[in-house]
């Protein structure tokens, strides 16, 4: 191996042991070679060169119109061509674990942490902030993501009682593994990311550097290389974004996501989680994808087959907006989210605009949106092609790289598949998850839970009573076993939709000192009756609790609600409690509320309550969590009553296809024995809403 390339960003220090898990199996980290030349590392491998730069050119006579260099328009003929020899598969440097590390004020009083002084805030993350950092040796930047342990903590009390492996980027593994793990720590819910992006080496996809871990201290650290440029576009539910791409460069910018995805897909990993806000840009306007949280790798070459929903709704695609979904394709699902991204991208807003979940589940899978007349042919068979409803007819990354609009008709070519993906990604093993971190203590051991529901009644004033609560079955390895159980209900996208919702959440969770971000939202909604459209196209409707853009042709006839909704917001997944003449749910008084901190419940005469108390946990046994809060009844399936369907609450009670009529059978206990999670007691004057209805 040459190490005398170096990446030229790569943090200073001491390297550590490289794991043999680590290595390229390409040769990789001999290389430092052009993107736009593209030598395939293996070729170095198999045939060193004699010099660099012979190697270099050699291959580059060979290959001097992968990137044509004919487009056209301005943008491409010279920001393209200058950006895209930045674009290097530069040398892989495995990533750094350092366990003991501490942020110390320096001499200048700025705090430095390892070798990154801390330079000031950049973003913030559902975990923690991202701070900008530069190495006090190279003085090179870096972007560095904080994790608070203590939110990941309670992500995970969270996720004891969802499903399956799942969280920030656990990756698929092998029963083995899995067994090994009956439970594991929060950190592991980093851990799966941190162990996918320690595989990946492409220029398209950030690079993860270090992962710090301050003992003692609420604090870890995850050092990615800095992305000067920010997110590629904001995405808002209400407004457009008036600085549009011209056509070169979305086609320069969506070339790029086609070959990262492409090398992600190659590898089988799926994103699960594309979209503007997870595309970044180098200063070199070098895209990069971010955000590995909710990524997924597959053992099985090929696999790509996946229960899980996640990722933000808007981006969802139709197949995994129904709540009974299966299995689907998990490559198919990221190619629908590239399409709305590059809807997003020339036209400065979302193909499918809905404040509701429920709504925007519905659009997205009945609906179509809208293309201004005067666009490309070839644009607008691009973007039918991604965004077609038919998971087996949608395109295929194969057929993308020989489109007509995303080529220019041949005349700016993509690099060739070997050439982007030949950085072999190795599998993901056990050891790549255990060796990310540290090992902290088992959460199954953890007692206490804390688990808050946000009460900020809007045209209700809440009457407090206080009672002792149980929680039965609280069962760690029960919960374990009623995972698999469980995995058509969504996983939990770290990134909430931005809806009306969710902001109403986030104003309430502002004011509370406690509330933790880290922890899934779900809203309640009223769900209003939906007549099925037998052609969608015919049907005009309006929406649950906002109008639908005017981008949407079709969707629900609203009618008055005979029920409620409960919505996870951030996987988007969305279950129906009917309210009908069997007493169901709600006035049973043992259903509701939310498993995690904060709710919100909609009617339609109440718009919004916002549900606001804290639960303590303050005993656990193998039957029984003790409770005590106002109100509040939180409960998950006993031994006894076992999850007799794998999804909550059955495909007849899912909104919004069901037929109504079979709905009314769903008993409490169904709802709560097919669905594992933390169920609240609604509260007085939840209950007298629902009787006042009856
Ligand atoms: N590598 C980076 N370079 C530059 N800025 C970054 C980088 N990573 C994150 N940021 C900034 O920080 C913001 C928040 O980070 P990030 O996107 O990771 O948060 P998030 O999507 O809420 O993530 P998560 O759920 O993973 O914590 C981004 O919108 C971006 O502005």
């Amino acid at each position: 191996m040459d190490d005398s390339v170096s990446d030229a960003h790569a943090p200073t220090g001491e390297m550590p042991t490289i794991l043999q898990d680590d290595l390229p199996l390409d040769g990789s980290m001999t290389t430092t070679l052009s993107f736009e030349t593209g030598i395939p590392p293996a070729m170095m491998d198999s045939n060193p060169p004699n010099s660099l730069t012979d190697t270099l050119s050699s291959f580059s006579s060979t290959h001097s119109s992968s990137h044509g260099g004919n487009n056209l328009s301005t943008f491409s003929s010279s920001t393209t061509a200058s950006r895209r020899s930045s674009m290097q598969f530069t040398k892989h440097v495995p990533v750094r674990e350092t366990l003991n590390a501490s942020v110390v004020e320096n001499a200048d009083g700025a705090l430095q942490l390892g070798q990154y002084i801390l330079k000031g805030e950049i973003g913030k993350g559902a975990f923690g902030k991202v701070h900008l950092a530069e190495d006090a040796n190279t003085y090179e930047k870096y972007a560095i993501k904080e994790f608070s342990k203590s939110k990941l903590r309670k992500k995970d009390k969270a996720n004891l009682f969802k499903l399956g492996p799942r969280g920030r980027g656990r990756g698929r593994r092998d029963p083995e593994a899995k067994a090994a793990s009956t439970s594991e720590s929060p950190l592991d819910l980093i851990r799966g990311e941190v162990a996918i992006l320690k595989k990946l080496h492409h220029p398209n996809i950030v690079k993860l550097y270090e992962v710090l871990d301050v003992a003692n201290d609420d604090s870890m650290y995850m050092v990615f290389e800095y992305c000067e440029k920010g997110v590629l576009m904001p995405v808002s539910l209400t407004e457009s974004y008036a600085n549009l791409f011209s056509d070169a460069e979305c086609r320069d910018i969506f070339q790029q996501i086609v070959l990262g995805i492409e090398y992600l897909h190659e590898h089988d990993i799926i994103h699960r989680d594309i979209k503007p806000d997870n595309l970044l840009r180098s200063k070199d306007s070098i895209v990069k994808i971010v955000d590995f949280g909710v990524s997924e790798m597959f053992n099985k070459k090929g696999d790509d087959m996946t229960k899980k929903s996640a990722g933000s709704p808007a981006f969802m695609a139709p197949e995994l907006c129904r709540p009974d979904h299966g299995e689907v394709s998990g490559r198919a699902t990221d190619v629908w989210s590239m399409g709305v991204t590059l809807y997003c991208l020339r036209y400065g807003h979302l193909p499918y605009i809905s404040d509701s979940i429920f709504e925007m589940q519905h659009i997205i899978r009945e609906s179509e949106y809208k293309l201004p007349e005067d666009e490309d042919p070839r644009f607008v068979a691009l973007i039918r092609s991604l965004l077609e409803k038919d998971p087996s007819k949608r395109a295929t990354i194969d057929q993308l790289r020989d489109d007509p609009w995303l080529t220019n008709d041949g005349k700016d070519p993509l690099i060739s598949k070997e050439e982007n993906t030949t950085n072999v990604v190795t599998e993901l093993t056990e050891a790549d998850l255990a060796g990310a971190f540290k090992k902290i203590n088992n959460l199954a051991t953890v007692v206490k839970a804390i688990f808050k529901l946000k009460r900020g009644i809007k045209s209700h004033s809440p009457s407090p009573s206080t009672s002792s609560l149980e929680i039965p079955g609280a069962d760690v390895s029960e919960m374990e076993k009623v995972q698999d159980a469980e995995e058509g209900i969504s996983n939990a996208a770290h990134v909430p939709v931005s809806s009306e919702n969710v902001k109403e959440a986030d104003e309430t969770q502002a004011t509370s000192d406690n509330l933790e971000k880290s922890i899934d939202s779900v809203s309640l909604e009223a769900r209003p009756e939906v007549k099925e459209p037998s052609d969608a196209k015919e049907t005009q409707g309006t929406g649950t609790s906002a109008p639908l853009s005017d981008s949407v042709e079709s969707e629900a006839v609203k009618e008055e609600p005979q029920g409620y909704q409960v919505c996870d917001m951030e996987s988007g997944m969305c279950y129906w409690v009917p309210a009908n003449s069997t007493k169901p749910a709600p006035t049973s008084g043992e259903t509701l509320v939310a498993d995690v901190p904060e709710a919100t419940v909609k009617t339609a005469e109440a718009p919004v309550i916002h549900v606001d108390s804290t639960l303590e946990v303050t005993e656990q046994s193998q039957t029984t969590l003790a409770v005590k809060e106002e109100d509040v009844k939180v409960t998950v399936p006993t031994r006894e009553t076992p999850a007799p369907r794998p999804l909550s609450p059955g495909p007849e009670q899912m909104i919004p296809s069901h037929d109504r009529s079979s709905s009314g059978s769903t008993s409490p206990g169904q709802l709560l024995n097919a669905t594992p999670r933390l169920v609240g007691k609604l509260s007085r004057e939840r209950l007298a809403m629902f009787e006042q209805k009856e």
